[in-house]
């Protein structure tokens, strides 16, 4: 068997996704996620000039060694192009595995670790009551976990809060929209908010925040700390990862649950803070960590310290990536939990998909590969739009981690 042909799809169906398709000679396909929120086209680029034309003729079922191809046969290694790029690769040919198995992916990876794939959902409002409401929603909904932002008093914007009401979006069409922030309102504010929500919907669900690399490290400290009574699942990014020393410093201070990793793209960049057990859950996913075969090596690496699975899974990770994300949500033994933000019903129908949600839990589905295809001719009515995701600003004016 060998590959034949592959190419990118881009498709805007309310928002931009790359799509790399691979098509074997006796006519098994798989596709891969291959979206870069904001720098779509970037790694479209790469896979059609520099990726593309090495496979064709090659052995689609040598999945490690065209891994290994790909991330040492550069030269240039790591970075979120390059390995959202090889991740596409990779999903689609563990897709093709899978189709010519004729079983469904989590079967190749080891089989069922458990009967179903936790998520959180994402609950946002502009105040506490608007939260409050949206948390409420999300536990009718079945949902055993969810995640809670509100909007801070005093700002007018703040990460993670909905334009709808299920369906957040951060990345806007045009140029990157600016967004002022200010830590001192923020940290008042959390633990009122925290504790407002477990006053509402009582103890009995796994409850989240992303403080989306705010804070430094003495500030996260005071936040996790503040937040202690209110029993996190976990907080999520409370400091930008590049510093990872940082983290010491807030685990000396509280025993807040710490989840690290959706911009990580390599085992490298996850191993110092495993290693030295300085978060609870690793947030690396298919399409940004250089798809399953990588993926796999980082959860092995975190089963060993006791730290968990906990993939991001934003809009921005399309169908393909969610779909491959659960068969090895499925499968891996050290699974703590997913993260499932809905896309809207038009990109939903762009990528047909097995996977079902039922009661607070994702179920990959048992067709053979991942389970997610792509509606070519509905593909190209949608076509690219640029879209950015905004910026962050003190006060003052200072550019902040967004
Ligand atoms: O935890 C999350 O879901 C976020 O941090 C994302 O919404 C993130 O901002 C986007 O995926 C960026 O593309
Ligand atoms: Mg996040």
């Amino acid at each position: 068997m060998k590959i034949e042909k592959a190419y990118c799809i881009v498709t805007c169906p309310g928002r931009n996704f790359v799509t790399l398709k691979i098509v074997t000679d006796e006519g098994v396909y798989g596709i891969g996620d291959a979206t870069l929120n904001g720098r779509e086209l970037a790694v479209s680029a790469y896979l059609e000039e520099h990726v593309i034309p090495c496979l064709i003729g090659r052995d689609p079922q040598q999945i490690e060694d065209i891994w290994q191809y790909l991330a040492k046969g550069a030269y240039w290694r790591r970075g979120p192009v390059t390995m959202s790029a090889i991740a596409a690769v990779d999903m689609a040919l563990w897709d093709i595995k899978a189709k010519i198995a004729g079983l469904p992916l989590y079967q190749l990876l080891g089989g069922k670790s458990r009967s179903g794939v936790m998520v959180y959902g994402h609950a946002n409002g502009r105040d506490i009551p608007e939260t409050l409401d949206a948390v409420g929603h999300y536990l009718e909904l079945g949902y055993k976990a969810v995640r809670a932002q509100a909007g801070v008093p005093g700002l007018d914007t703040a990460y993670g809060i909905a334009r709808g009401k299920l369906f957040y979006e951060p990345a806007t069409k045009g140029l990157p929209e600016e967004q002022i922030w200010s830590t001192e309102k923020y940290l008042n504010f959390a633990p009122k908010l925290f504790e407002a929500v477990r006053v509402a919907h009582g103890p009995d669900f796994h409850l989240l925040h992303d403080v989306h690399h705010r804070l430094t490290p003495i500030e996260a400290a005071r936040l996790g700390k503040s937040l202690e009574p209110y029993h996190l699942f976990w907080m999520e990014d409370p400091t930008p990862a590049e510093n990872q020393e940082a983290l010491k410093l807030i685990r000396q201070h509280t025993v807040t649950p710490i989840a690290i990793g959706e911009i990580f793209n390599s085992i490298h960049d996850c191993r110092e803070l495993i290693q030295n057990q300085l978060i609870d859950y690793i947030r690396t996913t298919v399409v940004r960590a250089g798809g399953i075969t990588q993926l796999r090596k980082i959860a092995a690496l975190a089963e060993l310290y006791q730290v968990r699975t906990g993939s991001h899974g934003a809009t921005d990770l399309s169908p393909v990536c969610m779909g491959s994300a659960l068969h090895f949500d499925l499968w891996v033994p050290n699974f703590g939990i997913q993260e499932y933000m809905r896309h809207t019903p038009e990109t939903d129908e762009v990528f047909p998909h097995a996977y079902t949600f039922a009661d607070g839990y994702l179920y990959p589905g048992d067709v053979p590969g991942h389970g997610v295809d792509i509606d070519e001719k509905l593909a190209a009515k949608y076509p690219y739009e640029r879209a950015y995701l905004p910026v962050a600003r003190l006060q003052d004016g200072t550019m902040w981690s967004w």
